[in-house]
This record gives C-alpha cells, sequence and structure tokens, in this order.
C-alpha cells in the first residue's frame, strides 16, 4: 500500500527530502525544452548586459569625465582633447542606452517564457494529479481525505507554479550574476576580491544552517493547511447535518483551531524566515562595506582608479544582490520541494484495483442478461482484516433473473454489490460474469456491462438531459428521452422550467427523493447493460411515488439479470429468488411464500420490515 497518509511524514523523511525532490518535476517538464532553451537564451543575454553595465560606467568615468576634468585643468590642449572626450561621452553614454535595451528586451523575453512554462507546468501536474486521483479504488479515498487533495491541487500546485514559473529563472540569472560579477572583480582588483571571498565563507555557513531550519517548516506550515482544507470540505459536504443539529458554533470552531494552527506553524516559518533575511543582508553588506573601505583607500594611495572603485562598487552591488536573491530562491525552492513530495506521493498511489495485463471479453450478450457468479466468495474490508464482510458466499444467478437481496442492517449487501463493481476484490472465491472472472475483465468492460442505482443519487449540476446522458456520454437526445419515459421520469422533467435543459442544482437539491431516483433508473437504462444493481431507498416515499418508482423498476428488470437490495415488500415479493443475508452468510433462499412458511431470519424481517410501508400486492 503506497498511500495510507498523504499529508504527513516524519521530520527524518522530511529532511531527507530537500531539493532533490525537485527532480520529481522532471517528467512535467522535459516536454518543454525548446522553451526552456528559449528561455535561457535570453537569460544569458540578459545577465550578459546586466554584467556589462559597471563596464560601459567604469568608461564613462575615467575616459569621459575623468578626461574631461583634466581637459579643463590643461587650458593649451583644452580644444582638441575637449572634442575627443565629447565623442567618448556620446560614444559611451550611445553604448550604455544599447546595452539597456538589449537588457530590456532580453528580460521581457525571459518573463514571457519563463511564466509561461510555470503556468503550462502547473496546469499539467494539477491535470495529471487529478486524473490519477480519480482512477483510484474505494480504499484510496477511505484514507485521503477529499480536502487534502484539493489542498494538494491548489496550494501545492501554485508553489511549484513559483518555482517553474520564477525561481528557477531567478536562480540561474543569479548564479549567472554572481560568478559573472566575481570575475569580474578579480578582473578589476584580485586583491579586494580575494578579501571579499575569505568573508564570504564567514556569511553563507550560517544562510545554509538556517535554510534547512526554514525548509522543516515550511512542509510543516503546508501540512497545517491541508488539515484545514480537510476539515472544512468534510464539514460542507455535511452542511444540511451540521444545521439540524445546530453544530455551526463548533464546527465553526474547529476550523478557526485547525486555522490557528496553520498560523502559529506559518508564523514559525516567517521568523525563521525574517532571520534568515536579517542575518544574510548584514554579514553581506558588513563584508561589502568592509571591503569598500579598503578600496577608498586603494584610490587615496593611487593604486585604483576612480572609475575602478565604481566598476568595483557595482559588480560589488550585483554579486551581494545575486547572493541575497538566491538565499531568497532557497526559501521558495524548499518549499516547492514540500509540495513535489506531498504531489508526487499523491502521484504515486497505486490503485488497489488494476486492470488485467491481458484482459479478456465476454461473451457476446444473450437477451435475457448476463450470468453471475459467487464462487465461494470471503471479503473483509482492508481496514477491518479480521472481520469477514462476506463470508463463503456462493450464488449462481441466471440470465434474466431477478434477485432480491434482503437482510438486517450490516448484513453485507452493499458490499456485495461493490464486489460485483470490483471496488474491491475478495480475498478467496471468485466472482464470474458470463463465465469470466471479474479479475480477467478490463475495468471499463466489466463497469460498461452493469448499471447501478445507488440508494443515494447522485445529481451533478448539469442540467436534466446530461444528468441521465451520464453513463452513455454518446447517446442521442431521442434515447435519453426514451429512457426518461421508461423510468417514469419523462413527465416531471417536462414540467420542470426547462424542461431537459433545466439545471438540476448541485447535488439535485432542487429534486424530491422520488425524482432523483427516477432519473438514477433513467440514467441506468440508458446504459442498457445485461445486468442491473438496484440499491432500494430505505426512505418512504409517498405513494404516488412509490407507484411511479416502482413501474419505473419494472420497466428497468426486463430482458436483464437484476439484483436488488429490497426494502420493500412489492419488490421481493415480485422477485424470482430472495437471498436472506445475515452477517455476511447466506442464511436462507427461495421465494417469499417458501421463506415465510420457513418461519425464520425471513419471515421475522417480513414482519418488522415491510410492515410498515407494504403496498397493495401487486
Ligand atoms: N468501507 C468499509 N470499511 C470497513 N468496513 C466496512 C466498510 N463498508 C462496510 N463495512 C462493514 O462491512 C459490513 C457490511 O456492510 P454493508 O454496507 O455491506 O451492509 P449492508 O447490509 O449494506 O447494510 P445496510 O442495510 O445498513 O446498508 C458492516 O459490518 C460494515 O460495518
Amino acid at each position: 500500500m503506497t498511500t495510507r497518509n498523504t499529508g504527513k511524514t516524519d521530520p527524518e523523511t522530511s529532511r531527507k527530502s530537500s531539493l532533490a525532490t525537485l527532480r520529481g518535476l522532471s517528467p512535467f517538464l522535459r516536454p518543454y525544452r525548446r522553451q526552456f532553451l528559449l528561455a535561457g537564451i535570453a537569460l544569458l543575454f540578459a545577465a550578459g548586459a546586466t554584467l556589462a553595465i559597471p563596464a560601459a560606467f567604469k568608461q564613462m568615468i575615467d575616459l569621459g569625465f575623468g578626461a574631461a576634468g583634466a581637459a579643463s585643468a590643461t587650458a593649451a590642449a583644452g580644444a582638441a582633447i575637449e572634442g575627443g572626450s565629447l565623442e567618448h561621452i556620446n560614444a559611451t553614454f550611445l553604448a550604455l542606452f544599447g546595452v539597456a535595451a538589449v537588457l530590456a528586451v532580453a528580460t521581457a523575453a525571459r518573463f514571457y517564457m519563463v511564466s509561461w512554462l510555470g503556468e503550462r507546468v502547473t496546469a499539467d501536474i494539477r491535470s495529471a494529479v487529478y486524473g490519477h486521483v480519480v482512477r483510484q479504488s474505494p480504499e484510496f479515498f477511505e484514507t485521503t481525505r477529499t480536502g487534502e487533495v484539493l489542498s494538494r491541487l491548489t496550494t501545492d500546485t501554485t508553489l511549484i507554479q513559483t518555482v517553474v514559473g520564477t525561481s528557477i529563472s531567478l536562480a540561474l540569472r543569479n548564479t549567472l550574476l554572481f560568478f559573472g560579477g566575481l570575475v569580474m572583480l578579480f578582473v578589476t582588483s584580485p586583491r579586494l576580491t580575494s578579501i571579499i571571498l575569505g568573508l564570504l565563507v564567514l556569511v553563507v555557513l550560517p544562510i545554509v544552517l538556517f535554510g534547512r531550519r526554514v525548509r522543516k517548516l515550511s512542509r510543516d506550515s503546508q501540512d497545517r493547511i491541508a488539515d484545514a482544507s480537510a476539515v472544512a470540505g468534510e464539514i460542507l459536504n455535511a452542511m444540511p447535518t451540521v444545521q439540524a443539529f445546530t453544530r455551526e458554533g463548533h464546527e465553526s470552531g474547529r476550523f478557526g483551531k485547525e486555522v490557528e494552527g496553520a498560523f502559529t506553524t506559518a508564523m514559525r516559518r516567517i521568523r525563521a524566515r525574517s532571520t534568515l533575511t536579517m542575518l544574510a543582508i548584514v554579514l553581506i553588506f558588513g563584508a561589502i562595506v568592509f571591503v569598500l573601505w579598503l578600496g577608498a583607500h586603494a584610490v587615496l594611495e593611487g593604486t585604483m582608479t576612480g572609475g575602478d572603485l565604481g566598476q568595483f562598487i557595482l559588480y560589488a552591488g550585483i554579486v551581494a544582490g545575486s547572493v541575497g536573491a538566491l538565499s531568497e530562491v532557497m526559501g521558495d525552492a524548499q518549499r516547492a520541494a514540500g509540495a513535489t513530495e506531498r504531489l508526487l506521493e499523491l502521484l504515486g498511489a497505486q490503485s488497489e484495483i488494476q486492470d488485467p495485463l491481458q484482459p479478456k471479453a465476454l461473451p457476446a450478450r444473450t437477451e435475457n442478461g448476463a450470468r453471475v457468479t459467487l464462487d465461494d466468495v470471503t471479503f473483509a474490508y482492508p481496514s477491518r482484516l479480521d472481520e469477514a464482510a462476506l463470508s463463503h458466499l456462493a450464488l449462481d444467478i441466471r440470465p434474466g433473473e431477478t434477485v432480491a437481496v434482503v437482510g438486517p442492517s450490516g448484513a453485507g449487501k452493499t458490499t456485495l454489490f461493490q464486489l460485483l463493481l470490483r471496488f474491491y476484490d475478495p480475498q478467496a472465491g471468485a466472482i464470474r460474469l458470463d463465465g469470466v472472472d471479474v479479475r480477467d475483465l478490463a475495468l471499463h468492460t466489466l463497469r460498461g456491462a452493469v448499471g447501478i442505482v445507488p440508494q443515494d443519487t447522485v445529481i451533478f449540476s448539469l442540467d436534466a438531459m446530461e444528468n441521465i446522458r451520464y453513463g452513455r456520454p454518446d447517446a442521442s437526445d431521442d434515447e435519453v428521452i426514451a429512457a426518461a419515459r421508461m423510468a417514469a421520469a419523462h413527465d416531471f422533467i417536462e414540467r420542470l422550467p426547462q424542461g431537459y435543459t433545466s439545471f438540476l442544482g448541485e447535488r439535485g437539491v432542487r429534486l424530491s427523493g422520488g425524482q432523483r431516483q427516477r432519473i438514477a433508473i433513467a440514467r441506468a437504462l440508458l446504459k442498457n447493460p445485461p445486468l442491473l444493481l438496484l440499491d432500494e431507498a430505505t426512505s418512504a416515499l409517498d405513494a404516488e411515488s412509490e407507484r411511479l418508482v416502482q413501474r419505473a423498476l419494472e420497466a428497468a428488470m426486463v430482458g436483464r439479470t437484476t439484483i436488488i437490495i429490497a426494502h420493500r415488500l412489492a419488490t421481493v415479493q415480485r422477485a424470482d429468488r430472495i437471498i436472506v443475508l445475515d452477517e455476511g452468510r447466506i442464511v436462507e433462499s427461495g421465494t417469499h411464500a417458501e421463506l415465510i412458511a420457513l418461519r425464520g431470519v425471513y419471515a421475522n424481517l417480513a414482519a418488522l420490515q415491510f410492515q410498515t410501508h407494504a403496498p397493495v400486492a401487486a
């Protein structure tokens, strides 16, 4: 099991994760090599132009102002030299402007390319992670909260966007400026530069040590945000329950606590980061001021020209600036390393349920539907391995048969459906559809052959037409309407304000329970599956809705095998066979009359369960 808890890693692993984790991004960067190359070229030009500016200044000072100053002092040679220095001044100013123009164009080009890359790569990562997550088996969603996944998709990807879209280019540019500036410093004054380098060791060491602390705190901070999102996600999905129990205060308090936790952790990171910044600036500028003080003495002693010192100051500024920028970038990169690690964890999660390497095909469909065979199936949920939800289940359902499954709550009825859809695999035994083990079928073949009407219908925030079409996107409007008619949904849909194009609201809040069910039945019918799984709603419907839903179900069962988790007398009476499950075992099996005569579990269950809303027997 690869993903147990995507949110947290122990401190030991998070320390190891470091910047190397960013390498995990390379599959996402590789497709854009060309763009990276172009951005790199623009970057080179921009860095080159930046490095040329101090040299141009030196020219201006030494040859321009310096010569002009000398010229005015010597009256005799005045005119001739003044002409020469004017030319110099014009040429150096022109050159300076040229350099600035190159800098402008190259910087804009770099910004454009790099921002494009940041957005592009982030979009790719978001899609890849989401695409991977929606293919996970239910087990994944039992251990990973949806809010956490959402936070990964938004917050974490944004951090990566910062790195790809800004930090990489900043890092490269400043590395170039750092080394370029250093070379130029050497050229200008080897002695002063050697002193600077000696001081640099003293400066870098504390920065690196502090950087580590910032990295660890960054990961903690992101984890706290994910925790808060997870809490919010869970509660927002359960608003009616929260409000019905008037727990709004409690819930906002709980979220508030998570947010405060995130704030406290963020503050620790911010404090460490501020200290890091202060440390960097004090150390770097301290060193520079010291070296400049030496430089000023050198000019007074005549071992350096004013232009040299000017140039040295500018290069020193560039080098110091680049070190400062690099330390900032390191902070961002470390945050992104944490984010990358978590996203890669999500991407690395292996679904327990995989397509077989060589999927088999189903035999040609018979007109009655599919045969379903359960061969001594034993299954326990992965989170509760010591307690079998189904044990030694053996069942052979003929094509076209309607089997009602009844049993007390927790008997394993829903679990049976989960296994038939292969959301889980049994630990022992096999499930066969038309004689083929479901593990040998491609998931889309298996699930394509099964239609399900769940107890709680999911209505998507689409219109009625698209909601029914969900299971078969290529169905025509006429086919959708025909399915709706069969499911007794056509009339009420027609009466909606915009008929089939009426928006059904998020999770179908604008429909009644019976209407939602009929939409679900129409959705399953449109798919025309050889095997239909119906989970009858437990909530009582009014007599009219009940009649309509029953009518829809009858239509749905024609020409296919149906397994129905039954809660209504009318349904069990109509079934060809009733299977009574208790504690994961089949305890009785037969028709309604036979089972009543047995006076066993079913007779008891029928007396209790079907009494309350038993409609007139069909
Ligand atoms: N995801 C899960 N992880 C662990 N145990 C589970 C899970 N889902 C169900 N169970 C357990 O498996 C057993 C069978 O549950 P199942 O949902 O199949 O019962 P059911 O017959 O459908 O009940 P009901 O009529 O109340 O819906 C129960 O003991 C239940 O607690």
